[in-house]
């Protein structure tokens, strides 16, 4: 297993991580348990901060929460100087909670309920990504009726192929995310949003999807958008000063993950987009970037407790642990892949290939399907890696299972973020009826 960040194999043989061994985390904590590398986090947002810059352009990094948000990670966040993006009434929630600069906040989401949308202008945040045209006139009604004025953005679909999973893709021509960039009246449209009287038209939004590795399919996402722009300028006069290129740089999961050296990759889109816009003869837009996985996925750990290993009659290895499907989805979403170790037994030889599979009630659970280990033994400890990005975030409660605890560790210290679940949270919102 590739070791990120602070992690490193301690004289015990066992998995360290932010100073703090693995088997005494697991002991004082508990299985499974979500383990948060701080200083691997701070050090990528700082990377993004200082190379996401340009002389001639202006730049913002946000952070996009979807990945995983909770109050600690939201201060973090504020602390690194990032901005947030949110989703959801819930995610703004957070960020509000966490007392998060509201005007650093850029509020996004296809379908924004009308409470979602009050509260976001209620609350004064940086930047609404408005989606769709309904969703506007919605919007145009709320400022009106309240008499607020807001900024947006509107999100567009730009049409860009990036090659990742079906279902992390967002700009194949029937996406759902945004207003294509050839629909018919779309100039018609962003007219009607630069003449609303409560809504200050600042740009565009777009984002290609997700886990990308190819720079190609970003600088020409930054083409087309540049052109589009150009455009707007010419047929209708429309000014657009900021231009989001979302999210989506790709992490390493395992050996077959090429992931983009950003800071050279930041320093030549950044010339590109400066460049092409001289060219254009179009005043450059800021740019602005919202990473999310390349942000925590490497600093993630997720430790499992063994308790069964059973080999089938055809002769296939299990190793079942105490999580599930239900604090990592994604192996059993989009076929993703991980690496695992047993975290008390670093040194031991890999010996066979075993399937890691949880406890949930389906044949699908499945964290790997097949990866080499070391014979485990009930009570070893299963730790997966990359595991900080959508997996926290996306957890549930099948079978009604408990969410594991967040812990955050630095230094040599643990601090929970997040509690374990309990079963009395479980039936928290249960309505006990008679009979
Ligand atoms: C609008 C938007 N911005 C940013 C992101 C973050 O993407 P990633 O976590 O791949 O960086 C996403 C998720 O795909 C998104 O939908
Ligand atoms: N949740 C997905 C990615 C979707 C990103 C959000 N638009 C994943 O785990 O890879």
């Amino acid at each position: 297993m590739k070791l990120f960040g602070t992690m490193e194999i301690n004289s015990e043989g066992h998995l360290e991580i932010g100073g703090c061994d693995s088997v005494s985390l697991a002991s004082e904590y508990g299985t499974p348990l979500y383990i948060v590398d701080e200083k691997n986090i701070r050090n990528r947002c700082r990377i993004y901060k200082e190379s996401f810059t340009s002389e001639s352009l202006q730049t913002e990094v946000i952070y996009a929460s979807k990945a995983f948000l909770n109050i600690a990670m939201c201060k973090l966040i504020a602390n690194e100087g990032l901005s947030l993006d949110v989703v959801s009434g819930g995610e703004l929630y957070t960020a509000i909670k966490a007392d998060f600069p509201r005007q650093k906040i850029y509020f996004h989401g296809n379908n924004k309920l009308e409470s979602e949308l009050y509260m976001a202008v209620e609350n004064n945040v940086g930047r609404i990504i408005i989606d769709n045209v309904n969703e506007f006139k919605v919007l145009s009604t709320i400022t009106k009726n309240i008499g607020a004025k807001v900024e947006v953005l509107l999100r567009v679909n730009p049409g860009i192929e990036a090659y990742t999973h079906e279902y992390i893709s967002t700009t194949k021509s029937d996406s759902k995310f945004g207003e294509s960039i050839f629909a018919d009246g779309i100039y018609d449209f962003i007219k009607e949003i630069n003449d609303d009287p409560n809504i200050s038209f600042k740009g565009l939004h777009s984002h290609i999807g997700s886990q990308i590795f190819e720079e190609g399919s970003f600088l020409e996402q930054a083409t087309v958008m540049l052109k589009f722009i150009k455009s707007l300028n010419n047929k209708i006069g429309v000014q657009v000063n900021e231009l989001n290129l979302g999210g989506g740089f790709g992490i390493y999961y395992t050996e077959s993950d090429d992931p983009i050296d950003l800071p050279s990759f930041f320093e030549r889109l950044l010339s590109e987009i400066d460049e092409q816009s001289n060219l254009l003869g179009i005043i450059p837009p800021k740019v602005l970037i919202e990473p999310g996985r390349s942000i925590v996925a490497n600093a993630g750990t997720t430790l499992y407790k063994v308790g069964s290993t059973k080999t089938t009659y055809s002769g296939k290895n299990y190793v079942f642990v105490d999580g599930s499907m239900a604090d990592n989805i994604r192996p059993a979403l989009y076929g993703a892949k991980h690496e695992f170790c047993l975290a008390n037994r670093m040194n031991d030889k890999a010996e066979k290939d075993f399937a890691i599979t949880g406890k949930c009630c389906e044949s699908g659970d499945i964290l790997g399907k097949s990866f080499k280990l070391a014979k485990p033994n009930r009570g070893d400890l299963v730790a997966v890696s990359s595991t900080g990005a959508y997996n926290y975030s996306m957890a549930s409660n099948y079978n009604r299972l408990t969410k594991p605890a967040v812990v955050f560790v630095k230094d040599g210290k643990a601090k929970i973020v997040v509690r374990r679940e309990t079963y009395e949270d479980i039936i928290k919102n249960d309505v006990d009826i008679e009979g």
